[in-house]
């Protein structure tokens, strides 16, 4: 471990974040009883850009009178490049209630992006004298955003998660696919006339959980729009976990439950990591810090390893 040691992710569970349109107030109360531990309530790209006003209306009467339960929630605002934000961000904070957690910023693409967010945040925040300050989340999906993820993750204390965007991060990288996350089919190494599949989200995947896991963020994989394919869903989010992502988004009701299963550890997982931990205290008691464990080699890092699978357990039980 370096002198400088990593700081903890926010303890809270983020296994799901369901996202819903907010010119769609008919789905609010179903957001809420819903299983996802996070809610994001839209004010960009899922509201047509006549419905901005209302949507924004909508959301803050929904933090009033929605009952979230223990749910984080959370509003994405509109992008910095546009005329909306300043209104979301001022007309939010000067009108909702303390029930809102999080304010996500789309497109970030630099730490002054956070910095002009934070700016105008804490200002409203003072002005009306609001107790509970926000927390951001922020989303990658530009060239420029996974460029400087590291500096955006670094940008404010009140970070708390960074997702990446699969669509909008496809189209500023020029990537020539209009699907959004999962297998690409011009994406492959061919061996012997056979053709085997590679992750082209890869990069950017490990690029934001390293980011997160430098400045005690929560790295977390966004949309899958294909919502009718639910196997290929899984294998998606079943990356994402194994690369070290907490969670992942649902554009639809469905996707919450696939998504809560992959990222919560199974009951075997579990009880591999509490029998490593327990083996390798036996081991340290005795004096051996490596010792054979099912034929394998289990040692110090081994614990640390094995605790991430009993937190994560842990943070699920919570719910
Ligand atoms: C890609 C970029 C993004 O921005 S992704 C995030 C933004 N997008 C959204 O927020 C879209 C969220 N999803 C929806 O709007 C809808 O789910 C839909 C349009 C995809 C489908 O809606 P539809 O009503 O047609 O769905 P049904 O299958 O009929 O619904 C069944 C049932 O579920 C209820 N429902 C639907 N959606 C939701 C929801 N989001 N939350 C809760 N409940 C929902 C619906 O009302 C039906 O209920 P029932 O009638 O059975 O009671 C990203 O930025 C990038 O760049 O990658
Ligand atoms: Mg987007």
């Amino acid at each position: 471990m370096s002198f400088r040691t990593q700081p903890a992710a926010p303890a809270r569970p983020n296994r799901c974040q369901l996202f819903g349109p907010g010119s769609r107030t008919e789905l609010f109360e179903k957001m809420a009883k819903s299983a996802a531990d996070v809610i994001n309530l839209d004010l960009e790209d899922s509201v047509a850009p006549g419905d901005k006003d209302i949507a924004r209306k909508n959301i803050i009467q929904a933090t009033h009178d929605v009952d979230w339960g223990n749910k984080t929630l959370s509003v994405r605002i509109n992008g910095l490049d546009t005329e909306h934000w300043y209104k979301d961000v001022v007309e939010l904070l000067e009108n909702a209630s303390d029930r809102l957690d999080l304010i996500m910023l789309p497109m970030a693409g630099c730490a002054e992006d956070v910095y002009a967010l934070e700016a105008l945040v804490a200002a409203v925040e003072k002005a009306k004298g609001r107790k509970k300050p926000v927390g951001f989340e922020a989303i990658i999906e530009t060239a420029a955003g996974i460029a400087h993820v590291e500096e955006i993750a670094a940008a404010s204390p009140r970070m708390q998660a960074i997702s990446l965007g699969y669509a909008d991060y496809a189209a500023s990288m020029g990537m020539q696919t209009t699907g959004i996350g999962g297998t690409q089919s011009n994406y492959y190494m061919l061996n012997e006339g056979e053709k085997h599949y590679t992750n082209p989200w890869h990069w950017a995947q490990t690029a934001i959980v390293a980011a997160c896991r430098t400045h005690g963020v929560l790295p977390v994989d966004g949309p899958f729009g294909d919502f009718s394919d639910d196997e290929a869903f899984v294998a998606q989010a079943r990356r994402s976990a194994t690369l070290g992502m907490v969670g992942k988004w649902a554009i639809h009701p469905k996707q919450v439950k696939l998504s809560n299963e992959v990222f919560t550890p199974s009951a075997e997982a579990v009880a591999e990591a509490r029998e490593i931990l327990a083996e390798m205290d036996k081991a340290n008691a005795a004096g051996m810090g490596a010792v054979t464990y099912k034929g394998k080699l289990i040692d110090q890092a081994s614990m640390k390893q094995a605790q991430v699978i009993v937190d994560q357990a842990e943070l699920a039980a919570q719910d």
